[in-house]
């Protein structure tokens, strides 16, 4: 299995995510510069990683999605590529026109850096499929920027399309108010494209990944999507 990591200026969660990639497939990933215009040969999935690409200079991902490499990431994902965008690699996928919405300031104006808890709504996903479908699961969010806006017509799609992939969930004991870091529509924190092989989510599984980050619900993430690319 071939994984790639893509590195912009300020990217600072690609190593995090090389680890994670490494341990699912017993392979490390090829790490990209933002300058390559060609991806790698014979990649299996692409992943865009958290961080501050470019300083979240004009809108957060919006200069990294313009970087010569994402014309081939582009590519690669209209001809049916695996493509994971974590965090400001959300924000990428959604500035390139990979994914659909916008993610704008959080609606408590501050930056968030917590422990949440998602439901996963659909195990129908190369990055899901180890999970158990109303799942709820534990991941860190760091962020200012992870308010997901929709029409009111894109909602009710991605909904009918199950291409809600996580959303943010209450745990007993917490007011269910509480449980939304960022005011996103719908509680949404991961969304899906179409052919559900792209997916963008604001919490970082590669963080949540082995028993020394406190919490391991993220690894499984990892591993289904080392069973779909041994497919
Ligand atoms: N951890 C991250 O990737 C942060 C993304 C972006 N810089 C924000 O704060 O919204």
């Amino acid at each position: 299995m071939k994984t790639a990591v893509i590195v912009f200026p300020g990217s600072n969660c690609d190593r995090d995510m090389a680890v994670a990639l490494r341990r699912a497939t017993d392979r490390a990933p090829v790490m990209v510069w933002h300058k390559d215009a060609a991806l790698p040969e014979g990649l299996d999935m692409v992943a865009i990683p958290g961080g501050f690409s470019f300083g979240d200079y004009l809108r957060c991902g919006a200069i990294a999605a313009r970087s010569p490499v994402m014309r081939a990431v582009t590519e690669f994902a209209v001809k049916g590529g695996i493509v994971l965008g974590v965090c400001n690699g959300f924000q990428v996928l959604i500035e390139a026109g990979l994914l659909p919405g916008a993610l704008m300031r959080n609606a408590g104006l501050r930056f968030v850096c917590r422990d949440v808890h998602l439901k996963v709504e659909t195990a129908s996903s190369p990055f899901t499929s180890c999970y158990q479908p109303g799942e709820i699961i534990r991941m860190p969010v760091a962020h200012h920027d992870g308010n997901f806006i929709a029409s009111p017509e894109l909602l009710v799609r991605l909904d009918a399309e199950d291409r809600v992939a996580f959303r943010y969930a209450g745990v007993e004991g917490r007011a269910a108010a509480a449980a939304n870091p960022n005011g996103s529509a719908a509680d949404i924190a991961g969304v899906l494209s179409e052919n559900r092989r792209v997916l963008g989510m604001m919490p970082h599984p590669e963080r949540h990944a082995e028993p020394a980050h406190g919490g391991v619900d993220g690894a499984r993430l990892f591993e289904s999507l080392a069973g779909a690319m041994a497919r």
